[in-house]
């Protein structure tokens, strides 16, 4: 579980969080959702050590972040699972190859069990087929698989995805939100995800932060929206559809 307490960052023109406190439990997906500009990436880049707090803690596990030396930081990095907005392949690497990245870093097992490992994810994410091809020989959303298989490469606890259907259409990224849902299921990772999308909400809503102008508005599942005062739902609604 990562626990983020009183959190506040604040720049020189503009206060972004304004005193977030939540929960991203294990094993579920934690879906960070707002309308733009709400703060919902600084939030991001705060959890992943891209950004320093103005004041607050982020503790993984028990572990705070925000006091961690340059040593415990290179373990917590090495315990975190990244998907970017737009997959970030690199052009030049096969499927495999864009896979096999992260381990050929900083694994230290040989190379047959590199392979076998980068292929099994292939396989889960159903892209075994094209291992060989180049992202501009596949689509959207075949990028978003392989970019998946890349980021559960080194085995991570946390799993951090940045709008991961941008770009796609409704029924790819439905396909989408199952992978990592499921994944996040069998694997019993935190999931955190970022996204602006309504239909990720209803459909793997487990746990969701509702950022508004860098407070949070809301915390619950998914049921709770769905069960819950109209009022609720039309306010999530509304927020996400502007
Ligand atoms: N480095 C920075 N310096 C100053 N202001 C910043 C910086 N980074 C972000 N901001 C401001 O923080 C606010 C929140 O930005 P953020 O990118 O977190 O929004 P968001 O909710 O992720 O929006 P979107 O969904 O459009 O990505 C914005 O007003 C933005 O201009």
């Amino acid at each position: 579980m990562i626990e983020v307490k009183n959190l506040i960052k604040s720049f020189p023109d503009k206060d972004v969080l304004k005193n977030i406190s939540a929960k991203f439990e294990t094993a579920k997906a934690n879906l960070i959702i707002g309308r733009s500009g709400a703060g919902k990436t600084v939030l991001l880049k705060c959890m992943i050590g891209l950004m320093q707090p103005t004041s607050g803690s982020i503790l993984y596990d028990g572990r705070d972040l925000t006091k961690m030396s340059k040593h415990e930081l290179l373990q917590l990095r090495s315990e975190l699972g990244m998907l970017f907005q737009g997959s970030a392949l690199f052009d030049s690497m096969s499927v495999l190859e864009n896979v096999l990245f992260p381990m050929d870093m900083f694994s230290n097992a040989s190379k047959a069990e590199r392979i076998d490992k980068a292929e099994g994810l292939l396989e889960r994410v159903g892209l075994i087929d094209a291992k060989k091809k180049f992202p501009s020989e596949i689509s959207g959303g075949m990028m978003k698989r392989a970019a998946i298989a890349r980021a559960l490469a080194l085995d991570p606890k946390y799993l951090f995805c940045d709008e991961p259907n941008s770009g796609l259409d409704p029924k790819t990224s439905l396909t989408i939100d199952e992978l990592i849902y499921g994944l996040t299921k069998e694997l019993g990772i935190t999931t955190v995800i970022n996204t602006h999308d309504m239909n990720s909400v209803r459909n793997i809503g487990d746990h969701i932060i509702f950022i508004r102008k860098g407070i949070k508005e809301w915390e619950g599942t998914n049921k709770e929206i769905s069960e819950g005062p109209e009022t609720l739902q039309h306010f999530i609604n509304a927020t996400l559809n502007l």
